[in-house]
């Protein structure tokens, strides 16, 4: 039975997930495309000493983007219209992660290992990347390079040394985001890895999601059960919770309340997961 009625600050979140192993940097690009949108690299002193990285370009449109996490946590079309979701009661600090935005989770994807639920990288407090090699050098207005490197106290947890590189970009109508994984150690590791993006919608029932058809899941609410999609596009009728395999490189979230349309566009990473969060 489809939900009527709104809710505000509702959002539907996906998440790209990808495994891969051996000592070599590995780079997956993903992109998100509303209908229309735009980014100036900008630092602005925060009292919680981690000052967000503002992104801006011509048209007007802006992105947040947080050493916490490496996490973009506000993007605004060329209309200052907010595109993403971010919970209120998230705290911009460690130790807990912030529950929104586009979240960086590695070396886990939710509970597929031993770590914490999506690994550590979305509450470390990640660096400005001074050598992001070998892509090119970017404009300090509309783009932002991050590392993270692994530490001693998280050997304990995950025994492995990796730098973790992610690329911002604000583009006109697109917010490109290009993670790199590189093994710095001597001998190969695995790992999972997902950017989980919170996008805002107007009220879930209004929402479809294009581009999963056919393809197998498994249901998290399920036990983890494996089943085929059947519906054309998949709706929101109460909470979902799945990770689909082998998932095209294009799908498209369709906002009818709001007239918008996101298009996710991924290279390298095979799976999606698609659930619903309040
Ligand atoms: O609340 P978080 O730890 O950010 O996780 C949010 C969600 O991530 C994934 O989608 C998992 O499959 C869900 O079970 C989880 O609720």
């Amino acid at each position: 039975m489809p939900i009527h009625g709104r809710a505000s600050d509702q959002e539907k979140k996906l998440e790209w997930r990808k495994g891969r192993a051996s000592p070599s940097a590995k780079t997956i690009r993903s992109t998100v495309r509303p209908n229309s949108v735009t980014m100036s690299l900008n630092s602005a002193p925060e009292p919680d000493k981690f000052p967000p990285v503002i992104l801006t370009e011509p048209s007007g449109s802006s992105a947040e983007v947080l050493l916490y996490g490496g996490q973009v946590v506000s993007w605004k079309n060329e209309l200052r219209e907010e595109l993403l979701f971010v919970s209120s009661k998230a705290a911009r600090k460690p130790p807990k992660a912030i529950r929104g935005g586009i979240a960086v989770c590695f070396p886990q994807f939710g509970n597929f290992g031993s770590l914490e639920q999506h690994g550590f990288a979305r509450n470390r407090v990640w660096s400005l990347d001074s050598d992001p090699s070998p892509l090119p050098p970017t404009d300090n207005q509309s783009s932002v390079d991050l590392i993270l490197k692994s530490k001693e106290e998280d050997m304990k947890a995950w025994p492995h040394r990796f730098e973790l590189r992610l690329r911002v970009s604000l583009r006109a109508g697109k917010l490109i985001l290009i993670p790199r994984v590189r093994n710095t150690d001597t001998k190969p590791f695995s790992f999972t890895f997902s950017l989980s993006n919170y996008l805002s919608v107007s009220d879930i029932s209004e929402v479809r999601l294009e581009g999963l058809e056919t393809l197998d899941y498994f249901d998290n609410l399920m036990g983890r059960e494996r089943f085929t999609e059947q519906a054309d596009a998949i709706t929101f009728d109460g909470e979902i919770d799945r990770v689909y395999l082998s998932t095209p490189s294009k799908m498209a979230v369709i906002d009818h309340e709001k007239k918008r349309t996101f298009v996710l566009r991924k290279d390298g990473m095979p799976d999606a997961g698609s659930s619903t969060n309040n």
